[in-house]
């Protein structure tokens, strides 16, 4: 997969062009969060695939170059489903919710990647990789596909980075989860920064809910005291998550009652 990606990206603009973006999708090559024309952009390309569950895939926006991208996304895919099965197993035991709350909610294990490609920059101070943000997702796996820093994630308002270890993934909780445990776990903040002289490749794998679920606190965790959250359905928190530029925690906090 780390092998694929480094020569994805290295194809040219034209090649790469071929798995763009379609007009009013975040699928496929491009960029994320752009709301505006004249908007300031972040220093990354991006390509977004869906991989799960299996007929949401769209292989045309697959990459067809390298030979071997599409193969092993499927295996990659297949083996991230299983490590985000077994912490949200873990983490509803955690929640003391029964683990079938868990498991109807994240059924088929909806998921995404976003394979994120920062070239260098001669004024790296001056420009972010990703914006401040969260993910709107409940889990995200991430994959250093080299042993580049950039990660950075803020806690108490100050800014720390995150070191690649090899051999391992990043865990972190997205919004959804944040809401559904009604607080007691947090979305993480986090960042990209860009380095002066070298490149740097992350894959982030988004664990969501199925489509049609409900996201609030869940009654189980709830029970006798007041729920945090405004509840939604998935679709109108997606629709909210995309349409403005995001800022750090601001968008979860504002689903806080
Ligand atoms: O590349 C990174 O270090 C972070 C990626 C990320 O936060 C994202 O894709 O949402
Ligand atoms: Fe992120």
């Amino acid at each position: 997969m780390k092998a694929d990606i480094v020569e994805f990206f290295k194809l040219p603009l034209e090649e790469k062009k071929a798995f763009a973006q379609l007009p009013n999708s975040l699928e496929g090559y491009g960029q994320a969060f752009v709301v505006s024309d004249d908007q300031k952009l972040d220093w990354a390309d991006m390509l977004t695939l869906i991989t799960r569950p299996l007929q949401s895939r769209n292989i045309d926006l697959w990459p067809a170059q390298p030979l071997t991208f599409r193969d092993s996304l499927s295996c990659y895919s297949m083996e991230l489903k299983s490590v985000a099965g077994t912490l949200l197993e873990v983490m509803a035991k955690n929640l003391g919710v029964a683990p079938e709350e868990f498991s109807t909610i994240f059924q088929d294990q909806p998921q995404g990647v976003k394979i994120n490609y920062y070239p260098p920059c001669p004024r790296a101070d001056e420009v972010l990789g990703l914006s401040s943000h969260t993910d709107g997702t409940g889990l995200t796996l991430l994959l250093h596909v080299n042993d580049v820093e950039g990660l950075q994630i803020r806690k108490g308002g100050n800014w720390f980075p995150v070191k690649p270890l090899p051999g391992a993934l990043t865990a972190y909780i997205g919004d959804i989860i944040e809401i559904l445990s009604n607080g007691v776990y947090k979305s993480l903040e986090h960042r990209a920064i860009i380095n002066l002289k070298e490149d740097r490749a992350t894959v982030a794998a988004l664990h969501g809910p199925r489509e049609d679920s409900v996201i609030g606190p869940l009654a189980e965790i709830v029970k006798g005291c007041k729920p945090k959250y405004v509840s939604m359905s998935y679709g109108e928190f997606m629709k909210t998550y995309f349409s403005t530029k995001p800022e750090g925690r601001r968008l979860v906090e504002s689903l806080m009652l």
